[in-house]
C-alpha cells in the first residue's frame, strides 16, 4: 500500500479551506474532516453558541484542545481559521503532514464574506476585518510550508496548484 499523509489547510474565514478541502480528499484519495465540525461534536452544540455563551477565548482553547485530542493521519484538514492562535495545536496537526496556506486578500475575503458580524468569528469584539486579517495573516505565513494565492482563480484552479505544489514536497 502506498504510504500517505494528511495535508492541513488554514487561512481566513472565506478563504476556501472547507470547500476545496473537500474536493482535495478526493483528489489525493484522502479522508476528509473539518475540525469545525470536530468541536461541535465534541462540544455538543454549535460554534455561535459557544462563542455566545463563553466567549472567543474560550472558543480558541476549546478548538486547541480539539486538535490536539484528534489523530487524523490520511486525513485532508480544514481547519477554522483561528486554529492558527493555538501554537501547540498546530504542531500537533503539523505532525499528520504539511501545511498549506489558502491566502485570499482582504478585498477578496470582503466579497466572500459579507455577515462579519454575524459569521461566528472568534475574534475581539471591537476588532475590525482588516485588523483581523492583519494579524492573522502573519501567523498563518508563519505556520505554512506552502502558500497559495487565491486571487482571481476558481476552485479547479486552486486545487491544481495545491496538488503541484504538494507534489514538490
Ligand atoms: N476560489 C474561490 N472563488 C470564489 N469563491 C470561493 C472560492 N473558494 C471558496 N469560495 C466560496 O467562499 C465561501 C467560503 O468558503 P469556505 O470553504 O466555507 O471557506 P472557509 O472554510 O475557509 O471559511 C463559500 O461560499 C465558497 O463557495
Ligand atoms: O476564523 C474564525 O475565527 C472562525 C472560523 C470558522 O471556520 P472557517 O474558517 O472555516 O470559516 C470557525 O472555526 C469559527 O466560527 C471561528
Ligand atoms: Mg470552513
Amino acid at each position: 500500500m502506498t504510504p500517505q499523509r494528511s495535508v492541513i489547510l488554514v487561512g481566513m474565514p472565506g478563504a476556501g479551506k472547507s470547500t476545496i478541502g473537500v474536493q482535495l480528499a478526493k483528489e489525493l484519495a484522502l479522508d476528509f474532516v473539518d475540525t469545525d465540525l470536530l468541536i461541535q461534536l465534541r462540544e455538543g452544540k454549535p460554534l455561535q453558541d459557544i462563542l455566545d455563551e463563553s466567549g472567543y477565548l474560550q472558543l480558541r482553547y476549546i478548538e486547541e484542545q480539539t486538535l490536539l485530542e484528534s489523530f487524523l493521519p490520511n486525513h485532508v484538514i480544514a481547519t477554522g481559521g483561528s486554529a492558527v492562535y493555538g501554537q501547540e495545536g498546530m504542531r500537533h496537526l503539523r505532525g499528520f503532514g504539511p501545511i498549506v496556506f489558502l491566502d485570499a486578500s482582504l478585498a477578496e475575503l470582503k466579497r466572500r464574506i459579507r455577515n462579519y458580524e454575524t459569521r461566528g468569528i472568534a475574534r475581539r469584539p471591537d476588532q475590525s476585518f482588516e485588523e483581523l486579517f492583519a494579524e492573522r495573516r502573519t501567523l498563518y505565513q508563519q505556520v505554512a510550508d506552502i502558500t497559495i494565492e487565491c486571487d482571481g482563480k476558481d476552485q479547479q484552479q486552486i486545487l491544481d496548484e495545491v496538488c503541484v505544489a504538494l507534489a514538490a514536497v
